[in-house]
């Protein structure tokens, strides 16, 4: 199955953030980096993934055996955007509460889920936060939290963006180690924006730049920490 980005353009209000994207996502259990610089675009594209932007002109389609079903339709139920930040989940409710009401919005049972939900709670080393509410946890605890709850709702495309922000080094490396994972568990695809080289190597399988709304350049293997800088600094070199 592939989701199928075809002359894609956003703009909010008369500013146009994301000109004629043309990008296939096959969704594989792999990791893919969304690189470039700030203001490039890269929230903007996941959340148009996401479903919760609509963009303005061109497509996303869905190859796939069940054509009938629009982009949208399947988005909203199989696709989670994690935003940057503390915004990912509801405040006053604990973490657990939180993915109860995540499986009534995606239609995931909560009751077969619980048990994966609190597996990965102990990966990430956070069964103990899993009774607390969201408005009570520090920002990082926030983060991870969020994070949690996105793989264990199993959504087929997890958007994550800037996961490693604010993370300490213990829960840096539950990130790391936790996104290896959903590679052998091999049902979710993560897409993932960072300016955080060591996460990037780390995980990913492959990497799409991007720069002032425009795809500039894909890489369809992991990369190394130099490797990735060289691509970086190539790819976005300023000219004059
Ligand atoms: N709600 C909004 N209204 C108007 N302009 C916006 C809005 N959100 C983003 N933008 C603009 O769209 C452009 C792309 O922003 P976006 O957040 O997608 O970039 P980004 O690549 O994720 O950046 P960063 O790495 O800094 O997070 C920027 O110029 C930004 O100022």
């Amino acid at each position: 199955m592939q989701i199928d980005i075809q002359n894609l353009n956003k703009k909010y209000n008369a500013r146009q953030v994301l000109f004629d994207i043309n990008l296939s996502i096959n969704l594989d259990s792999k990791i893919i980096g969304l690189v470039g610089p700030n203001g490039a675009g890269k929230s903007t594209l996941m959340r148009v993934l996401s479903g919760v932007l609509l963009p303005n002109s061109g497509k996303i389609k869905l190859n796939d055996a069940d054509k009938k079903l629009e982009y949208i339709q399947w988005a909203l139920k199989n696709t989670l955007y994690v935003p940057a930040g503390e915004r990912g989940l509801i405040n006053r409710l604990s973490l657990v509460n939180n993915f109860r009401y995540f499986c009534g919005l995606k239609n995931v049972n909560y009751k077969k889920g619980l048990s994966y939900f609190e597996s990965m709670a102990q990966t990430l080393e956070m069964e103990n936060l899993i009774n607390r509410d969201y408005d009570q946890m520090s920002t990082g605890q926030k983060k991870s939290a969020a994070l949690l709850n996105a793989l264990a709702l199993k959504t087929k495309l997890i958007l994550l963006d800037e996961p490693s922000n604010e993370l300490d080094i213990d829960a840096q490396d539950g990130l790391k180690h936790v996104l290896n994972l959903t590679k052998n568990k091999g049902n979710q695809k993560v897409l993932v924006s960072s300016h955080d080289v060591n996460l990037l190597t780390s995980v990913c399988d492959g990497y799409v730049f991007i720069r002032e709304g425009h795809i500039i350049a894909k890489l369809d293997s992991p990369a190394s920490h130099e490797d990735l800088i060289n691509l970086y600094h190539q790819s976005f070199k300023k000219e004059g």
